[in-house]
């Protein structure tokens, strides 16, 4: 199985680009795992509790059960992955049943911040995305379909988004094989892209 980790900051694309790589390759099987998934569940704690969390630090990720996942995944056996919910910041008591399939994808801001999880990965991708650009980008999807308002993704950006992006996922850029350049629409990169994975599929 070949095994992709992308990562890069809020609102960078990494979304986007995976579904652009998605349309354009050749293939059948294939799955996409996504760290916001693997939040921590705090269902213990009251919801004005879960609101004043820092969620973009590593200790707010699961890590454990995300790379048990991977690798079972890699050891052809089926998971059951919990659905998170945003608008509550808990898991939901739902899961996902996923079976193994040739290719898996992991995205997530901090995916390249582990270094158990990044043994696992045979390709690392960096999407890059200004700051100013990630945070109108964050603002407008927040507001309109995460159920916040202007005043908290602002304050949320200046007191975590905006320090744990500096401490933890700008240097996991590092670790990264490709960077692929998101201010604008990159057909080239995604191009490029694919027929990395393509090709890593052939010699897999
Ligand atoms: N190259 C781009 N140009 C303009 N808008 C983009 C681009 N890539 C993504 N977006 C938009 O930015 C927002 C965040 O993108 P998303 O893929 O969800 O980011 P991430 O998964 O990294 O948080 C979405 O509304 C998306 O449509
Ligand atoms: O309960 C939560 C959990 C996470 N967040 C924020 O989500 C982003 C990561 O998601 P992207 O899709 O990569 O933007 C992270 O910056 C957390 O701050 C949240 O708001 N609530």
């Amino acid at each position: 199985m070949l095994v992709i980790g992308i990562a890069g900051g809020t609102g960078s694309g990494k979304t986007t680009v995976v579904e652009k790589i998605v349309q354009q390759l050749d293939l059948k099987g294939l799955n996409i795992i996504s760290q916001d998934n693997y939040y921590h569940d705090n269902s213990q704690l009251t919801l004005i509790e879960r609101e004043a969390l820092n969620y973009d630090h590593p200790k707010s990720i699961d890590f454990e059960l995300l790379i048990e996942h991977v690798r079972d995944l890699k050891a052809k056996k089926a998971v059951s992955q919990p659905i998170y919910s945003f608008v509550t910041h808990s898991r939901t008591g739902d899961y996902n049943h996923i079976e193994p399939k040739d290719v898996l994808i992991v995205e997530g801001i901090l995916v390249l911040t582990h270094k158990e999880l990044l043994k696992e990965f045979n390709l690392k991708v960096f999407v890059h995305a200004d700051s100013d650009e990630r945070l109108i980008r964050r603002i407008r999807r927040d507001t309109q379909e995460r159920g916040r308002d202007l005043n908290e993704v602002l304050h949320r950006y200046q007191t975590t988004l905006k320090p744990m992006h500096q401490e933890f996922i700008e240097p996991s850029k590092n670790e990264a094989d490709l960077i692929v350049p998101n201010m604008k629409q990159n057909n080239v990169a995604i191009d490029f892209l694919t027929t990395v994975i393509n090709n890593s599929l052939k010699s897999h």
